[in-house]
Parts: structure tokens; C-alpha cells; sequence
């Protein structure tokens, strides 16, 4: 197995939530790994750059929407074979104007997340999501 560093890349994701539960995703564009999965919006936080402020800067480049709101959500760590991530999950509730396809990316809002197929470390993600957004009538487990 090819080595990829001891040292997780930062990570900065966003969930975008509409008052009716509903959240955005996106498709990972041609020309980076796992292209064609689908993942919630975000990157790699850049040497000396705050966690919100990668957040904030990702989803200008990204979408141009300004997030005014977010508050930092749970942790995941995952070594794929390209790379050792540390993924930061916001749930962003306030945002200023209308998410655009400034990469070339689909994106889609979904209540119950119907697109397919996932990145992998986000896949668990769905569940708490789920258990956060319509109760918990499934047992959230950690
Ligand atoms: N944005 C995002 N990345 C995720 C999620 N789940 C997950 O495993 N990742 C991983 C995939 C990538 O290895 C890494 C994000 O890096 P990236 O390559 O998309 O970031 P970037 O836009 O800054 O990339 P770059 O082309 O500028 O290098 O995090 C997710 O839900 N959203």
C-alpha cells in the first residue's frame, strides 16, 4: 500500500441547511479524485488559514454564496489512497445569495439524501444528519 502522510489535510465542509431541513451537495468535479461523488461543499484549509475562514472563502469560490452563519458540527478522519483527511463539518444556517455553479459542478438540495454515490467519509455523516434534522427516531449511534 503507497504510504500518504501521518499528518491529516484540514479539511473545512459545509452544510448548507433551508429551515425545511433540506441541504445542499455537490458533485466532485472531472480532474480530482473520486470525481463524480457527491459531497457537501468545502476544501482544504490552506497553510495559516482558520478553519471558517477556508469554510467561508470555499463556498464564494465555489458557489458565490457568503455564509453569515455556521456553527462547527462534528469531526471525521479518513486515509483515502490519495490522501489522510481531517474533515471540519459546519452546519450553515444563514447565507447570503443563491448557490451558482461557478465550477462547472451539479449540485443538488436534498431532504433525505438521495444522490448517489458518496464520498466515503461522508457516507456515516447521513444518518446523524438525518437523526438531527427529523429527530431522533433512528438511535443516533458515535
Ligand atoms: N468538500 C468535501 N470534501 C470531502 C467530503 N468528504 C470527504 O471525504 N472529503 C475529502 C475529499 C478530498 O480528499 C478532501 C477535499 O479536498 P478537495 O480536493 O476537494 O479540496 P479543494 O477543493 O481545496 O482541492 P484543490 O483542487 O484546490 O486541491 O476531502 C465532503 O463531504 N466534502
Amino acid at each position: 500500500m503507497r504510504e500518504v502522510s501521518a499528518r491529516p489535510i484540514d479539511v473545512a465542509v459545509g452544510i448548507l441547511m433551508k429551515p425545511n431541513g433540506d441541504v445542499l451537495l455537490g458533485q466532485r468535479p472531472e480532474g480530482k479524485p473520486y470525481a463524480g461523488y457527491w459531497e457537501f461543499p468545502g476544501g482544504k484549509v490552506e497553510p495559516d488559514e482558520a478553519i471558517l475562514a477556508a469554510l467561508k472563502r470555499e463556498f464564494v469560490e465555489e458557489l458565490g454564496v457568503e455564509i453569515t452563519e455556521a456553527e462547527e458540527w462534528c469531526g471525521v478522519e479518513h486515509v483515502y489512497e490519495h490522501a489522510h483527511v481531517r474533515l471540519h463539518f459546519f452546519i450553515a444556517r444563514a447565507w447570503r445569495g443563491e448557490p451558482q455553479s461557478l465550477e462547472g459542478q451539479a449540485f443538488a438540495w436534498q431532504g433525505t439524501v438521495g444522490v448517489e454515490p458518496l464520498l466515503p467519509a461522508t457516507i456515516p455523516l447521513i444518518r446523524w444528519l438525518d437523526a438531527l434534522r427529523y429527530g431522533p427516531h433512528e438511535s443516533k449511534t458515535t
